[in-house]
């Protein structure tokens, strides 16, 4: 499989180009980062820190590259997502999103795209974070109103965006498991809005130092509480799984895929 990353000097894409270039199912034909950056027109393997040079260059131009591809592993920004995605369904190429912070309209957007190209979509590539959804739904399945839900997610002081992409898709599949919609019921920090309103959702974001990703939800009941976190140590786990979620792509038709299918959760 082909792959281009994009931002191989960011955080999660200098991961997920030394996880690609450990891969025998793998080939890594570029890194594509923003214009202006010192180390446009190098080898990727040296940007992206692999310990060997790729022989292929990190560019400033995706589309004059995308043609070489298979698929497109993308953790940038919102903004650069957008084009990505253009550019993708244009090329017709398989594209692998994990950045987050986006709105309905642009998730839309990836909806609309995956009638033309194999699309994943993954807020978090943690298979036990996606270990931890399941729980989280049957949680809710079972004690329905009897608890109030509380989620705490924490990340590193540089994060862009808040509340973490995990935390919103953690509280769609718990809201939709009581039969409602998120945007109903959920409450950004405690402020202004105590006492608690039963059957809403809290959300809490702590920034701080170089914290990975942790996220706990909270199920107070009377007399009890039922706490359930996944704590990572480093964005390793991202990675691996969001080079498993390209890998999955492989061959597939245009189609809205998303983490669960490549566990089959
Ligand atoms: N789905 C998941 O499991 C995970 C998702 N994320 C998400 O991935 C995104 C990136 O996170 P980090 O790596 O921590 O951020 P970062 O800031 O370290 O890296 C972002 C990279 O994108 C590059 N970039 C920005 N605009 C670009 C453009 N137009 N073309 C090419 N490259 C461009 C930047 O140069 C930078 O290298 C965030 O939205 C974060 O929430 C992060 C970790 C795990
Ligand atoms: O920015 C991060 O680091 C992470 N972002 C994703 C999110 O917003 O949920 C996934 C993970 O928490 C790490």
């Amino acid at each position: 499989m082909k792959v281009i990353v994009m931002g191989p000097r960011g955080k999660m894409g200098k991961l997920i180009t030394q996880v690609a270039a450990q891969r025998e199912d793998m080939e890594l034909v570029a890194g594509v980062a923003p214009k202006g950056r010192d180390y446009i027109g190098t080898d990727l393997g040296t940007a992206a820190m692999v310990g060997r040079e790729l022989g292929v260059p990190v560019t400033d131009d995706l589309a004059s590259v995308i043609d070489d591809c298979d698929v497109i592993i993308d953790f940038s920004t919102k903004e650069a997502a957008m084009e990505v995605l253009d550019l993708a369904v244009a090329h017709g190429k398989a594209l692998v999103c994990g950045t987050t912070g986006f709105g309905p309209e642009e998730m839309n957007r990836f909806r609309e795209a995956s009638e033309k190209i194999p699309m994943l979509y993954a807020a978090n590539t943690s298979k036990m974070v996606n270990v931890m959804n399941k729980l989280l739904e049957m949680v809710v399945n079972i004690l329905k109103d009897d608890v109030d839900v509380e989620i705490l997610e924490m990340h590193d002081q540089w994060k862009k965006d808040a509340p973490s992409g995990t935390s919103k898709e953690m509280g769609e599949i718990m809201a939709h498991a009581m039969g409602k919609e998120l945007s109903d019921i959920a409450v950004y920090g405690r402020e202004g809005a105590s006492p608690r309103v039963p059957g809403t959702i809290g959300y809490h974001s702590l920034r701080a130092g170089n914290i990975p990703s942790s996220h706990t939800v909270f199920f107070g009941g009377m007399g009890e509480r039922l706490e359930i976190t996944h704590h990572s140590y480093n964005w390793e786990c991202f990675a691996r799984g969001a080079c498993d979620c390209a890998a999955y792509l492989a061959g597939k038709p245009a189609g809205f895929y998303t983490i669960q299918d490549v566990l089959g959760l």
